[in-house]
């Protein structure tokens, strides 16, 4: 199972090497549980396996294999992240996508040798979402050949980038190019921030960290403001764009090709959220099967709560979408290399596929981690909400994904775009023009479901019904805009009146996409106890998915009152099947006690011992009597007993 979940056995048994290696470096441990201690002393503690990692990498993975050196970096320094996060998930990939050839050979060997730390900066105080009204200049002065970086106002200073603040002395950032007073529109550029020996700012620019955030408190999140700071024309990122020296603009071959570093993380953040949304249902699970409270039969002793049907429903839902994501997620990635060879050639016919499929991707996906991890949490009852579960810092870290590489509304409404201009072929009759996302949109679908009739028909029914209800939904929510501006609505308002309804149009669109993601992969699958294990739970996945989004199916009679009832009987069904597998398709994924973090969650068990070992080592019990109690509590209490 763990080569399905990592993509083969390779993959699986180097995550285990790469585990037990690091297991006899002590070097390389958290030298105390993180959550006792304060954030500064985290980014101390991460950078100091950083740079251990850094010497000692080679002896442990293959520094040149993506994969390694993300498992690498999840079990040493840990999901809360490290003062080179956004090096690695941001400036090498926009350096790679965006530097033309010369530009890479001057930059980017530095940076793979960890020479210089870089970050992506181009989030601004006043704007995130609206690329185009960011606020930072670069203007182009034809005597000295030099862009001027320039932040007219508090609004415009970058605000945001992940290591910014302290740890970086590179960016690359996005401002607006001008050129002779012509606005060519936001550029990513290669600017040195610091000196390089003193780490000092350079003048001209203000920089510093945001403060502290709901998680993620390792990375120094930054601001920073230029006043009139220059740099090289052959700064700016060349590879798509040009500019020569007397100004002349060289536009790209895709209006949106400099956005590729966000394209890179939104593909990429999909197995990253699985891996988190399995994490914290490893916690729970294990948990469950230790923690006993209750009974359900009064003559036998006190269960297990995994026992309870509400608490399999409470996670075994999200264990299938755990998979779902981890299997949606490798596909993404396969789709996106592919797409970025082709653009590296000039190609970028493939773009707006790809970026349709991961804006909803990255949204959908996000959500329900953030859903599915809450509901983690609270199924540890009590012991859930202490920081030893660590199922909170997993949750605070995962949302994020919500907001960061575009909220997830605004990325639904991108991929509503997509489907809207999908439906108008349809409607014109051009359905064989559609891409393979969305061909389903142009087939005629049956009146109604057969899903309880043909109960062995593979997950064909299933699947239907999924791309019955997002077409419907689709060509509704389109229907709704055109009439509306054929009522005379101007466009961007009509659009506004339709969002909610268009957004839900992408949600079924992308939850399609992840069933159909499971279906394929099951069906690949050789070995037969794998094979079924998979088919149990992608059996509860397409009956609790569809159940959720029944109302849809409803409303034109697709599914009736008692297909309903057939689908919530197998909801039920598949709980009781998965039960006795639940542990094991968390431990598959393999993941070791270092990379978990958890006390709660340990493989060994023994949660209460592990509980009151922890409690005992907090802080606050190193003494008996707080300086706290001292200074205040006892004087008010003897003061009272005066
Ligand atoms: C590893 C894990 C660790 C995880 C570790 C993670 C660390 C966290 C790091 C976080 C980093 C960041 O957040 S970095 C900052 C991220 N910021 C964002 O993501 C900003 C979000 N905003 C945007 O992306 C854009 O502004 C967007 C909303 C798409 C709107 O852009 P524009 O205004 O330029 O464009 P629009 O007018 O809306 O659309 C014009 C057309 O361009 C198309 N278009 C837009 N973007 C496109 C794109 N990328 N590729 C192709 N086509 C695109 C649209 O579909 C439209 O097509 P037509 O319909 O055909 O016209
Ligand atoms: C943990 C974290 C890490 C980050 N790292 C980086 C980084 O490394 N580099 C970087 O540059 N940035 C980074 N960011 C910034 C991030 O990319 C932005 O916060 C994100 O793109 C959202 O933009 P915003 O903050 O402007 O939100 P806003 O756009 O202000 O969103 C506020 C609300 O307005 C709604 N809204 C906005 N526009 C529309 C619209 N057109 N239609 C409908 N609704 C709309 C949104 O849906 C949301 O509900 C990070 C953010 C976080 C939280």
């Amino acid at each position: 199972m763990a080569a399905q979940i990592w993509g083969s056995e390779k993959r699986a048994r180097r995550r285990r090497e790469i585990s037990a290696k690091i297991a006899q470096m002590p070097e390389l441990h958290d030298s105390k549980p993180l959550p006792f201690m304060t954030r500064e002393e985290k980014i101390m503690e991460s950078a100091r396996k950083l740079t251990i990692l850094t010497e000692k990498m080679g002896q442990i993975i293959d520094p040149t294999d993506p994969a390694e050196l993300y498992h690498l970096n999840n079990e040493v320094l840990g999901l809360e992240g490290n003062p080179m996060a956004l090096h690695g998930v941001m400036f090498i990939p926009a350096l790679s996508a965006q530097a033309s050839d010369e530009q890479q050979a001057k930059w980017l060997p530095r940076a793979l040798r960890r020479e210089i730390i870089g970050t992506y900066a181009q989030t601004e105080l006043g704007h995130g979402t609206n690329l185009q009204n960011l606020e930072t200049t670069a203007t182009y002065d034809l005597a000295t050949q030099e862009f001027v970086l320039h932040t007219p106002q508090i609004t415009a200073l970058k605000w945001w980038p992940g290591n910014l603040g302290k740890s970086s002395n590179y960016a690359v950032v996005v401002a607006h190019m001008i050129i002779k007073a012509k606005n060519y529109g936001p550029h990513p550029f290669m600017v040195q921030l610091r000196d390089e020996k003193t780490h000092e700012p350079l003048p001209g620019i203000t920089i510093g960290d945001i403060g502290p955030k709901m998680a993620y408190n390792i990375v120094d999140n930054g601001f920073l403001g230029f006043n009139k700071y220059r740099i090289p024309r052959t700064n700016l990122l060349m590879r798509h764009t040009k500019v020569e020296a007397d100004g002349t603009y060289i536009k790209p071959p895709h209006a949106k090709i400099n956005y590729s570093a966000m394209v890179h993380v939104r593909a990429y953040m999909l197995t990253g959220q699985a891996i988190m949304l399995a994490s914290a249902l490893n916690i729970a699970t294990r948990y469950s099967s230790v923690r006993r409270q209750g009974q359900i039969d009064k003559s036998q002793p006190e269960v297990k709560v995994l026992e309870y049907q509400t608490q399999q429903h409470r996670l075994f839902p999200s264990i299938a979408r755990a998979y779902a994501f981890q299997f949606a997620g490798a596909e993404t990635v396969k789709l996106y290399e592919h797409v970025l060879k082709e653009m590296k050639s000039g190609n970028v016919s493939l773009m707006a596929d790809l970026h349709a499929l991961t804006s909803g991707l990255k949204s959908v996906v996000t959500y329900q981690t953030g859903e599915g991890i809450e509901q983690a949490r609270m199924a540890c009852g009590g012991h859930g909400y202490s920081m030893a579960s660590y199922i909170s810092e997993i949750y605070g870290v995962a949302i994020g994904g919500c907001t960061y590489e575009g909220e997830n509304m605004v990325m639904l409404l991108q991929l509503a775009r997509y489907l809207v201009k999908s439906a108008a072929l349809v409607k014109s009759g051009q359905s064989s023009k559609l891409g393979p996302l969305v061909a389903y949109l142009g087939v005629k679908s049956e009146p109604t479901s057969l899903i309880d009739r043909i109960p062995n028909s593979g997950f064909t029914e299933y699947v239907k019904t999924f791309q019955h209800v997002s077409k419907r939904q689709t060509l509704k929510a389109a229907d709704m805009f055109f009439g509306l501006m054929e009522k005379g609505e101007k466009r961007e308002i009509a659009w506004n009146k339709c969002s909610v309804e268009l957004n839900r149009a992408s949600r079924l669109h992308t939850r399609l996409f992840i069933v159909e993601a499971f279906v394929r992969r099951v069906n690949e699958i050789a070995d037969i106890r794998i094979k079924e294990a998979l088919t149990d739970l992608l059996h509860l996945h397409v009956n609790y998915e569809l159940l959720d989004i029944a109302s849809y199916a409803l409303e034109d009679g697709f599914l009736s009152a008692s297909q309903l009832d057939y689908i919530r009987d197998q909801v039920y069904l598949y709980l009781g099947k998965i039960r006795p597998n639940a542990v094991s398709l968390l431990d598959s994924w393999e993941f070791s006690d270092i990379e978990l973090r958890s006390v709660l969650g340990r493989r060994d068990g023994n949660v209460y011992e592990n509980l009151f070992k922890w409690a005992k080592s907090s802080p606050l019990n190193k003494t008996d009597v707080l300086s706290s109690v001292t200074q205040y509590l006892k004087p008010m209490m003897e003061k009272a007993r005066l």
